[in-house]
């Protein structure tokens, strides 16, 4: 079954409903799409409505919840649960409609004078009447980068990792610089080393909440590590033919990885994730 995310109004009945609260999901066995129709009639506490596309012939709605909401037979499952073992069509919908519903919570009023905002007829987004000023669904780039050394590549750890698990360096693009100076400065902050020779290698939508993940390889130039207090834990040179535990193969990072280590080794190049 394939997604593709459109803009249908949310006043037409019928179709599929996501329940939806702070990236997470209501599921029973059958999974997270519930009839819309049926939905609506529970004493469910329904902040918000949006059409959100198709899965497969099937229009999808995303309802938006108070955290307090529960229905019988049904508990919350966290958008990472679908990106580690969901169906790729099935995330790739849950991860758009985690960050249309993160959107949606954050701009309920207008951030500049207060007023509540209201849904526009027609496009995705939010707007005061009051500033006339519209809101879109905020995506925020960051660059992720792989740093090798011929046979070696550096991953670090990040206290917030997995235990054991090393992975690529990563950070938000800031405002007014581009993505290569982005990838240079994050690098010389979490590892104290000095990169050359950029290679964008693809990029990759990441909702958690609203990152667009653009990635690189980059080959180290000169400098010693020296971790970032508080950021990084743990950076250090690995092998291609002896690498610790990696992050998970849906994201980016492990394909970045991956991609460096055929090449190396000579084995077939995997697609991007
Ligand atoms: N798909 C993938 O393979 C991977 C994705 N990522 C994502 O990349 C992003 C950046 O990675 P980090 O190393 O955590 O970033 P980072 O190195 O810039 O540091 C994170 C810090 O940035 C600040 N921050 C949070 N949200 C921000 C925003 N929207 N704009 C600017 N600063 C913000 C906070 O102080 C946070 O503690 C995250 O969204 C993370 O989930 C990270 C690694 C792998
Ligand atoms: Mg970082
Ligand atoms: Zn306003």
């Amino acid at each position: 079954m394939v997604w593709r995310n459109t803009f249908l109004d949310p006043a037409q009945p019928g179709g599929w409903a996501l329940l939806y609260n702070q990236q997470q999901f209501l599921a029973d066995s059958n999974g997270v799409l519930f009839p819309r129709d049926w939905v609506k009639r529970q004493d469910l506490p329904i902040l918000g409505e949006q059409g959100i596309g198709h899965f497969g012939d099937d229009a999808v709605y995303l309802l938006q919840l108070k955290p307090s909401a529960t229905l019988e037979g049904c508990s919350w499952q966290s958008l990472r649960q679908f990106m580690l073992q969901g169906d790729a069509e099935t995330f790739r919908m849950l991860a758009y409609a985690a960050q249309i519903g993160t959107w949606y919570a954050e701009h309920r009023y207008c951030g500049s004078c207060g007023t509540p905002t209201r849904q526009l007829p027609g496009e995705r987004a939010m707007r005061c009447d009051s500033c006339e000023s519209q809101h879109y669904p905020r995506i925020s780039p960051s660059m992720i980068v792989l740093v090798t050394r011929g046979d070696e590549i550096l991953l670090a750890r990040s206290p917030r990792f997995v235990t054991g698990v090393y992975s690529t360096l990563a950070g938000f693009v800031e405002p007014g610089e581009s993505v290569e100076h982005c990838v240079a400065r994050e690098v010389r902050e979490e590892v104290g080393v000095e990169v050359k020779n950029l290679q964008y290698i693809g990029s990759q939508g990441w909702p958690f909440p609203h990152s667009l993940m653009l990635g690189f390889h980059a080959e180290y130039a000169s400098g010693e590590i020296v971790m970032q207090e508080d950021e990084i834990e743990d950076a250090r040179w690995f092998r291609v033919d002896d690498l610790p535990p990696l992050p998970a193969s849906r994201s980016i990072a492990r394909h970045l990885i991956d991609l460096y280590v055929a090449r190396r080794l000579g084995l077939p190049e995997p697609s991007l994730p």
